[in-house]
Formats: C-alpha cells, sequence, structure tokens
C-alpha cells in the first residue's frame, strides 16, 4: 500500500511546453481555427501527457480484467455467473467483440485473471488471481483493503510488463459477470448520486430484476457505510477485483506517462476511483463512448469528461475505447501530416 501512495505522489502533471507547441502547430494548419474540434484537444493533450508532438501509438494494447462478483447470489445479472470464464475463453480463442474491433484497429487483447473465481490453466491468460471472487457486497465488503490494494497493483504491473514490451497506447476493459452492479454502488459511495439515477440495466434484466438490483445496491451501500473520502476503502468495501484492476491500469498510464481511454460504465467507475486516489490521473485519460448504462454519463460528467462517440453500445470488454484509438491516432496524424497555410501558400482569414 504504501508503494501505491509512493506512486500517486510522484504523478508529474502535464507538460505545458508540448501542449503550447502543439497548439500553436495546429493553429497553423490548412483549416478554419478550432474546425477539427474535439480532435484538436486530444492532439493537445496527447502531447502534453507524452512530450511529444509525434508520440510513438504503434504498439497498442487492450488490457481487459476479470473478476467474479459474490452479489450475483441475489440475481442482479440476465446471465449466469460461469459466463465469465466462458467469455475470457472466448476472448483468449480471439471471439469475442473486442477482439475483432482490436484486431481492425491493430491493437493486441491482454486478459488478466485478477479475481476470477474459476482457475481457467491457458497460457494466454496473464495469471494474477488476488482471490477468487469477491464477497456478496448485499452482506458485508466484497474484500479486504489489501486485497483491493494489490488488485489496483496488479493493474500498474500489467501496465509496466506491457509498457517494457513497447505498448504506448492503452484501452481499459473488463469481464465480470455482475460488474455493473458494485459498479453503481462504487459510483453513489463516491459521488452521492442517488442510487435509483445511477442503477442500469447491464446485460438486460427487466423491470422486475431492475428494482432489486436498486435495492440490493442500496443494501450494500447501508451494510457497508463506505467512506467517500476514501477511495480505497469504497473499493474494498462495495467494488470489484476487475474495478480496482482497471484504476491501477490508470494510474500505471499516468506513471509512465502514457495515454489511456476508457471504455464504458465499468472501466469509468474504475477511472473515477484512480482519479481520487491520485487526483493528477485524470489527465491521461480520453474518455472514448457514452455508454447506454444509466449511469455512464454522471460517471463521465464527475470527472468532467466528454465522451467521443455515441453508439448506443452497452457492452464493456474495452470495445468503444478500442473502437476510439483510430481518433487518437487521427489527431496525431492531423498535427504531424496537414500542410501549413505557409507551406501550401495559403490565404490566412
Ligand atoms: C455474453 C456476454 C458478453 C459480455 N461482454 C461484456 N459483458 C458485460 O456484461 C457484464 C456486466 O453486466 P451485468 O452486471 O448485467 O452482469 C460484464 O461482464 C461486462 O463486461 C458481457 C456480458 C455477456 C452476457
Ligand atoms: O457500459 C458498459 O461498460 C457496460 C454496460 C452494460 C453491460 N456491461 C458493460
Amino acid at each position: 500500500m504504501d508503494i501505491l501512495k509512493q506512486l500517486c505522489g510522484s504523478l508529474k502533471p502535464l507538460h505545458e511546453a508540448a501542449m503550447e507547441q502543439a497548439a500553436q502547430r495546429i493553429s497553423q494548419l490548412t483549416k478554419p481555427p478550432g474546425s477539427l474540434g474535439k480532435l484538436e484537444e486530444t492532439a493537445v493533450r496527447m502531447a502534453g501527457i507524452t512530450g511529444s508532438l509525434n508520440p510513438d501509438l504503434n504498439k497498442k494494447a487492450v488490457v481487459v480484467m476479470a473478476g467474479d462478483h459474490g452479489v450475483c447470489e441475489e440475481g442482479v445479472s440476465a446471465f449466469p455467473q460461469e459466463v465469465t470464464t466462458q467469455m475470457v475463453q472466448n476472448m483468449l480463442s480471439d471471439g469475442a467483440a473486442v477482439n475483432v474491433f482490436a484486431r481492425q484497429a491493430g491493437a493486441d487483447v491482454f486478459c488478466v485473471d485478477v479475481g476470477m473465481r474459476e482457475e481457467l490453466a491457458d497460457p494466454r491468460l496473464i495469471a494474477r488471481n488476488v482471490r477468487r471472487g469477491t464477497d456478496n457486497i448485499a452482506k458485508g465488503p466484497a474484500m479486504t483493503r489489501r486485497e483491493a490494494a494489490c488488485a489496483i497493483w496488479t493493474g500498474v504491473e500489467t501496465v509496466r510488463e506491457l509498457a517494457e514490451k513497447g505498448y504506448r497506447l492503452f484501452a481499459t476493459g473488463e469481464m465480470g459477470i455482475g460488474n455493473t452492479t458494485p459498479s453503481s454502488a462504487v459510483l453513489s459511495a463516491l459521488t452521492g448520486i442517488p442510487v435509483e439515477a445511477n442503477v442500469g440495466r447491464g446485460t438486460g434484466i427487466d423491470d422486475f430484476t431492475l428494482r432489486r438490483k436498486r435495492d440490493v445496491v442500496m443494501e450494500a451501500l447501508r451494510v457497508n457505510q463506505p467512506d467517500m473520502t476514501d477511495a480505497l476503502g469504497v473499493l474494498s468495501k462495495v467494488g470489484g477485483l476487475e474495478i480496482a484492476g482497471l484504476a491501477g491500469v490508470v494510474l500505471g498510464c499516468a506513471y509512465l506517462r502514457l495515454p489511456v481511454v476508457i471504455d464504458g460504465f465499468i472501466s469509468t467507475v474504475a477511472a473515477l476511483c484512480a482519479t481520487r486516489i491520485a487526483p493528477m490521473s485524470r489527465d491521461f485519460l480520453f474518455a472514448s463512448h457514452r455508454s447506454q448504462e444509466k449511469g455512464h454519463a454522471a460517471a463521465l460528467e464527475s470527472m468532467e469528461l466528454t465522451p467521443m462517440l455515441e453508439l448506443g453500445m452497452r457492452l464493456g470488454e474495452g470495445t468503444g475505447a478500442v473502437l476510439a484509438f483510430t481518433l487518437l491516432e487521427a489527431s496525431i496524424r492531423m498535427m504531424n501530416e496537414m500542410a501549413t497555410f505557409e507551406s501550401a501558400g495559403i490565404s490566412k482569414a
């Protein structure tokens, strides 16, 4: 835990000089000022993160953290818990939506077992299990504080190991049946957003199950009494192992000054935890899309992030984040490959 504190204390702000240089360069390109909208802001922030106007984004990674949830016994998902392991197997075999989109984006998918209930003996899985699923948050804490810190550290280490292999752009993804329930609990605990405004249909639950899911989240908050000023405590009481793992991915990226694109509801709640643990990590995040999950917009707003895409998606896995890779890359190409008014001999306004 001390090592986590140390990491958080050593985060550095964005490179102001690189951002100024980027803004200056963009202002000279052959287009009306500001006409590339969010791509312009993205390019400037990418320069601030990496310190370069032309960062190497060749190797791109989607980190899929997988975990199980004791709260599934309350009947909060439309799918049975064993689907977590089955879908991880599917991802390892390249058959999930995230694999397809990653292939298109030229990115590699890495699945990490940070908290799966079942052991999956597959050499393609990064085996870093902290514990075999959480306990039922409606009855007590999900895990211990130490386990939550270990799961966060697993995310940090995963980024470090991939960065050593040359990966320079990251996306967050997750697999864990039931994980929209702890995500809602964490969001309400950290922001005070009412549970009713936040709990959504996840994998597609019916009205009856939705009412039950709300009650379960309220019960989890009542039983555990999380302290909104203590994000690690919130994660351990009402969170999940893959949520903590993804918070660690964000912190690891911020530490190594690598851009990280966040996905839907679960990923965004994980990122919110990271920004509460280390506020400076917020500047290293890019929001990819707005998911249909009810609490997602509020989770993004709580960090003042605006998403690039709105596709009516509600899947998770990292699917939206990996789709946004191409936009980040486009912003960098714009900054480097467009002609300037001067080089093209075009008259300025
Ligand atoms: C086949 C299948 C593939 C998925 N891929 C992502 N999720 C998504 O759905 C789950 C969260 O929703 P809930 O809280 O309602 O269980 C997570 O595993 C999330 O990644 C999936 C869910 C299913 C069923
Ligand atoms: O927004 C998400 O990430 C999401 C929504 C529903 C189910 N799983 C994930």
